[in-house]
């Protein structure tokens, strides 16, 4: 029996010389799009996540088969929110080839993890925001928060970039390298806003409605966990909530759990023109990390 060759290790450094916005933002389009076409092109079950009790962490694990694309993966994250040596998200993607089932490679995913996130919500912020934004907020300064100021920047010019975190000092760290503008309150930083991010780790929510202007965008990306907040429910309940799997939503979002929204469609049904954009009212794109 022929054995077969050992997949290829590749590490962040090669992953940060490949990965750019220009490329990723419009592939989470069309994967967005592909995922919500219901027709098979896209197979990807609602992700395993295991609590790991004793250590306060999360181990996940998130299988996919892009038919047409023939790209076959399996994403095997641990969340560990506790982490202060290292990444509260490390992860390793497993890549095989589908035409004969051999592992191929072994990529880093925290990087990945961080661009592909960030490129997704750029593609739902193109879908589902107002034209010409100016001013961009973003709550949280971990790995996240970079990854979305890159991504966003990436698509649009803002008059100005806000950013608040629960520590002081990481916010003058994150104002210092980007050139955001530091906020000591989330009212402060969401003010007047046109998007906002979120992208903490907390548990309970940090935006609340009566601060917003209505008619914007919010890019929901922490709290993927069943009773993890990050928004008021009033707000959610006051908006219209896409998603990027409407079959993990109802499992995995403590945001649309708790407050009981509903949920109005994936990002991916409005790239293909199944569901409306409601650009003149409030929009949450609730990201759960699919596809
Ligand atoms: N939707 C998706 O596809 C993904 C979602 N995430 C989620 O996005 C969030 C941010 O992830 P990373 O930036 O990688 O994490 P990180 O560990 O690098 O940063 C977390 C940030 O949250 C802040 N934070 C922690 N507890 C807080 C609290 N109680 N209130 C306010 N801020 C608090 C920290 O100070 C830090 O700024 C996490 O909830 C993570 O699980 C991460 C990856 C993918
Ligand atoms: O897709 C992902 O990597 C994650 N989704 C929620 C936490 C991390």
């Amino acid at each position: 029996m022929a054995s077969a060759s050992l997949p290829r290790m590749v590490s962040a450094d090669d992953v940060s010389q490949v990965l750019m916005y220009a490329d990723l933002i419009p592939l989470m389009e069309k994967t967005l799009a592909d995922f919500s076409r219901g027709d098979g092109t896209v197979v990807q079950p609602v992700r395993t996540t295991i609590p790991v009790e004793q250590h306060q962490g999360f181990f996940l694990v998130k299988p996919g088969y892009h038919v047409s694309g023939e790209t076959m993966a399996c994403k095997l994250l641990t969340l560990y929110p506790n982490n202060t040596d290292r990444p509260s998200h490390q992860a390793c993607i497993v890549l095989f080839d589908p035409t004969n089932g051999s592992p191929l490679a072994v990529m880093d995913g925290g990087h990945i993890t961080d661009m592909r996130t960030a490129a997704a919500s750029a593609a739902a912020t193109k879908h589902l925001a107002k034209d010409s934004p100016r001013v961009h907020a973003i709550l949280g300064t971990g790995h996240q928060a970079y990854s979305h100021f890159h991504a966003l920047n990436h698509l649009y010019k803002f008059d100005q970039v806000r950013v608040w975190g629960r520590t002081p000092a990481n916010v003058q760290k994150f104002a210092a390298e980007t050139g955001a503008t530091p906020c000591s309150t989330v009212e402060e930083a969401v003010k007047d806003a046109d998007i906002i991010t979120t992208v903490t780790m907390s548990r309970t929510p940090v935006l609340k409605k009566e601060w917003i202007k209505p008619g914007i965008h919010i890019n929901a990306v922490g709290a993927c966990v069943p009773d993890w907040q990050e928004l008021d429910p009033e707000l959610v309940l006051s908006s219209v909530v896409y998603v990027d799997t409407k079959e993990a939503a109802p499992k995995e979002s403590g945001d649309i759990i708790l407050s009981k929204a509903e949920v109005y469609g994936e990002v991916g049904e409005v790239i293909l023109g199944k569901k409306e954009a409601f650009k003149d009212k409030t929009t949450i794109f609730k990201s759960l990390g699919q596809s």
